[in-house]
């Protein structure tokens, strides 16, 4: 139909039979239809078309009003218009009542959190979070909603670092989270988006890896093994909206308790060691001239000052063990020769008693033969009184001499007997010091070392004579290592560590510092001298090879050589002789340089 005329003509029959108002816009659309030429929208129109495109692509929740109100402009449904403007500018009741809810959650949770102590989280570091999301997000709720629980996880899970980058990152702030599950898991929900396969697989493969996380928290609070179990379950089979927002506070609970039992623990370690301490200290008052003891308290009370390290007690458990295994021995050995000596000392006296009695029963027979020759004249009986007397004089002379002999070789036993005891004694205070060796090498072990520097130090102090501190740290040890295997390193430390000790001078020390590190103190010498020496240990390494299956392997060394400066801690000097060798190793290897 191409005659205008005919159109309006078909144009009015067809307003009349839709029994529309012949308003200029239907007019207008019914003209259109009939002649098929596209519509000239109004300026209403045209910004109503602008406003639904805008919300089809805003969010997937205005998308579909969007869509809608599309749909209605176009059919010039201004009926379903009005409607779809309505449902988008007032939403229906419920949805708004939900806010306050989630809300009051939220502050709640928010100052529990804001409280609570979470490792390497000050509440002023917490607050600064705090204040960037409330300054960022707070003209729009439901972001802000958002980012505040998402502060509260990285509150509770230690992300410390990630909260600004998080913060910075509007779109990154909040990760799916538990409370405010995604709509994508519950289809049944009204309003719910289909699933998507991925997101279910991969809230899934999240959901077991929280059950495991919280297995593997068993071990570690099992008070909470019930809850924990409970929840474990719980985490296993939770699918809708409303079961994750009941586990999610369950959760929440399950973070609480086990902070406040983390607390306890700490406080109950920190409680035993303060315990440990007074204890150690008492016993060493206890002690004091029990020279036994001596090293093994003075090694508890050093690993107890400092902060614990799981390395430094293994290693202090190593050494005790292996000083109680040979104070065991010994204190055995002490006590067979003790009891020995008791033997001895009781025939000993048994044979004086036997002597007294011979001794006093000759003298009484000597008085009644006093008094028989006193009595007779008769020369007969005067001469068998003289034979009896001469038969007990031999008698009671021989018995003398067997005692004198017998008590002589006891005397000997004994004294053979407290020599013995007085060397296991000496030996057993040597064990108690045992603790300062370095069980690998034997040389002085770290505590040692700094016993003998400080010593060392004081000497020099009082009397003024140079000291040299001398670190040494065995050439490319980790390849000697690897080729040779590690038992041969080791034998290669025990080897450096004998041929060191041999060359050195009794008053000097040689210590363990590190892995294959040793230090040597050069009491009353000066720095040529010093330099000269360590040399010498360098071209003794040359003689004494080490041997590992039958073959020769050269173990050398760079070393550092410092000569403490006045009033130098020994830390001091140690740090510039570390220096010099370092620079040993930068310039070659097996040398020796003095340090600045
Ligand atoms: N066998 C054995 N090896 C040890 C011991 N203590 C430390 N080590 C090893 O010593 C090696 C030291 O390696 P690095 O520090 O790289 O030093 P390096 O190989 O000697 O190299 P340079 O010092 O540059 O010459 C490491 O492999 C340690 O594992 C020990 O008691 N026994």
């Amino acid at each position: 139909m191409n005659n205008p005329a005919e159109i309006a003509r078909e144009t009015l029959k067809l307003l009349a039979s839709r029994k529309l108002a012949a308003t200029p816009n239907n007019y207008t659309a019914v003209y259109q239809e009939i002649s098929g030429e596209p519509v000239e929208a109004s300026g209403a129109e045209t910004i109503l078309v602008g406003v639904a495109q805008r919300l089809v692509k805003e969010s997937p929740k205005t998308s579909a009003i969007g869509k809608s109100l599309k749909q209605a402009i176009s059919s010039r449904d201004w009926a379903r218009c009005q409607n779809e403007l309505q449902h988008f500018l007032f939403p229906p009741a419920e949805q708004t009542k939900a806010a306050p809810l989630a809300w009051s959650d939220l502050i709640r949770d928010l100052l529990r959190q804001l409280e609570t102590t979470h490792k390497g989280l000050t509440i002023a570091r917490k607050r600064e979070g705090l204040e960037t999301v409330l300054g960022r997000f707070s003209s729009d709720p439901a972001v802000l909603s958002e980012k505040l629980q998402g502060l509260i996880r990285s509150w509770s899970s230690g992300q410390t670092e990630t909260l600004d980058a998080k913060v910075s990152n509007e779109t990154e702030i909040t990760a799916p989270q538990l409370s405010a599950a995604p709509a994508v898991i519950d289809t049944a929900s009204p309003g719910a988006t289909m699933p998507n396969l991925a997101d279910h697989a991969l809230l899934g493969q999240l959901g077991e890896l929280l059950a495991q996380t919280l297995e593997s928290t068993l071990q570690l609070h099992p008070e909470l093994s019930g809850e924990v179990t409970a929840l474990i379950g719980q985490v296993r089979t939770a699918h809708s909206h409303d079961q994750i927002n009941q586990l999610a506070e369950k959760l929440r609970h399950f973070w609480l308790h086990m902070e406040l039992h983390g607390g306890d623990k700490i406080k109950v370690q920190e409680g035993l060691i303060r315990l440990l301490r007074m204890l150690v200290e008492n016993v060493s008052e206890l002690v004091a001239d029990d020279k036994w003891l001596h090293g093994q308290i003075g090694m508890f009370q050093e690993i107890i000052a400092n902060p614990i390290d799981k390395h430094i007690i293994a290693d202090a458990e190593r050494s005790l063990r292996d000083a109680i295994i040979k104070q065991g021995l010994l204190q055995q050995s002490l006590t067979d020769a003790k009891s020995t000596l008791k033997t001895l000392m009781s025939s000993f006296i048994d044979r004086l008693g036997e002597l007294t009695d011979t001794t006093g029963e000759y003298h009484t027979k000597m008085e009644s033969y006093s008094q028989k020759i006193g009595g007779t004249d008769n020369l007969a009986e005067l001469g068998h009184i003289l034979d009896d007397i001469m038969q007990d004089t031999r008698t009671i002379q021989e018995s003398a001499l067997r005692s004198r002999d017998e008590l002589l070789a006891t005397r000997k036993q004994a004294d053979e007997a407290e020599r013995r005891i007085h060397e296991l004694e000496t030996e057993l205070e040597h064990v108690s010091e045992l603790v300062r060796e370095d069980q690998l090498t034997g040389a002085l072990n770290r505590r040692g070392l700094d016993e003998i520097m400080e010593r060392e130090y004081k000497r020099a102090d009082r009397n003024p004579t140079p000291i040299i501190i001398a670190l040494l740290d065995v050439d490319n040890f980790k390849r000697l290592n690897d080729t040779l295997g590690h038992q041969a390193g080791d034998q290669a430390l025990i080897h450096l560590a004998s041929v060191i000790k041999d060359a050195l001078r009794p008053s000097d020390s040689v210590g363990r510092y590190g892995g294959e590190e040793f230090i040597i103190v050069l009491p009353d010498t000066a720095l040529e001298e010093g330099i000269a020496t360590i040399s010498r240990l360098q071209r003794e390494l040359t003689k004494r090879f080490f041997m590992h299956n039958n073959e020769r392997q050269l173990i050398t060394f760079s070393a550092g050589v410092a000569l403490r400066s006045e009033n130098e801690t020994a830390d001091d000097t140690i740090a510039r002789a570390d220096q010099a060798m370092y620079l040993a190793k930068q310039t070659g290897k097996n040398r020796v340089v003095a340090a600045d």
